[in-house]
């Protein structure tokens, strides 16, 4: 089955998220791809939704908390749903604008859908004039928005007529400073339109990822399938070998004598583990920063018990 495109939508309260969404999904409409919405809202009834859906869209809200927080579940059962139920061929998933980017994409990294989703990358609005104006907002807030900046893969800075050039070119240095990589693009009413974000060629997918090793993403992840057991005393020596920037791993592993997989969450250095009982395929998934994926493959695959020449 082909993969669906997913896009995260993240940026600051008002920064012009549902705008872009809109114009998104006329430009998808132009393509005549299946497309799928997920729209989480902070509040318990959705605002946007029914101002930018039509029939021909599959929607499913997230309301009532979010989603890097306290409706991660919710959101994996949704996303199963639409994914069989609906068969989109693209997703967009707008976050509240309180949302941080890793978060929401360490939710969706589920090791249930690796073999179902490519996670395009992250498009975040800046409004210009919140930007100038930031130093007003709590440390946390400014925080926020720093990292929903540096984690973009795309950057659109909003509110363009707002702000006189000078501003303009002095918001433009100061987001390229904390994210060299991202293209940036300033406009008005979140201008941009579907074929510049998916000539991005910012993909998750291990695949790609080797391919597009030259364009240096923030954040990549990379999916690992274990074959066989694992010993369990061998995999926390290999958890204290990681780099710091590995922000997040999750998935199942299956350690010796086991007739069945663990779960197994870690984030800020901390493991989790929570025995299943029942079978699960045996991902795992990783979120990480400048990462050599090959290596880590190398010592995964020398974790297993009879492992198989990958
Ligand atoms: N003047 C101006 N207004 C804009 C621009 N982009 C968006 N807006 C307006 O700003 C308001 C907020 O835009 P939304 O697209 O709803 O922002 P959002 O990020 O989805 O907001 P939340 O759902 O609250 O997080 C709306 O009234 C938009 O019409 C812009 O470039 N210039």
């Amino acid at each position: 089955m082909k993969k669906a495109e997913v896009y995260i939508l993240s940026g600051f309260l008002g920064s012009g998220k549902t705008t872009l969404l809109k114009r998104l999904i006329e430009d998808e409409r132009r393509l005549g791809r299946k497309i799928a919405v997920m729209m989480n809202e902070l509040g318990k009834v959705s605002i946007d939704s029914d101002a930018v859906i039509n029939d021909d869209v599959a929607l499913k809200e997230l309301l009532g908390g979010c989603i890097c927080c306290s409706i991660q579940d919710k959101l994996e059962s949704q996303l199963q749903g639409l994914l069989l139920e609906e068969k989109p061929e693209v997703i967009y998933i707008e976050t509240t604008g309180a949302a941080h980017p890793i978060e929401v994409l360490d939710a969706i990294l589920s090791p249930l859908f690796a073999e179902h989703l490519l996670i395009k990358g992250i498009l975040t609005t800046v409004d210009g004039l919140r930007w100038l104006n930031r130093k007003t907002l709590s440390p946390q807030l400014q925080q926020l928005i720093l990292e929903q900046v540096r984690h973009a893969d795309f950057i659109l800075i909003n509110k363009m007529n707002e702000i006189t050039e000078v501003e303009q070119a002095r918001i433009t240095f100061e987001v390229q400073s904390i994210n060299s990589e991202a293209r940036c693009l300033l406009t008005n009413y979140s201008q941009v339109s579907i074929d510049q974000l998916r000539k991005l060629s910012v993909s998750f997918d291990k695949q790609s990822e080797r391919l597009e090793q030259k364009k240096k993403l923030n954040l990549t992840t990379f999916v690992f399938q274990f074959d066989n057991t694992i010993s369990h005393t061998k995999f926390e020596e290999f958890l204290k070998s990681l780099p710091d920037t590995i922000y997040r791993i999750k998935g199942y592993v299956k350690f010796d004598h086991s007739n069945y997989p663990t779960l197994f969450q870690f984030s800020y250095g901390m493991p989790i583990y929570m025995q299943e009982y029942m079978n699960f395929p045996l991902n795992l998934v990783f979120i990480g920063e400048n990462i050599d994926w090959n290596q880590i493959e190398i010592q995964l695959v020398g974790l297993e018990n009879n492992p198989k020449i990958k």
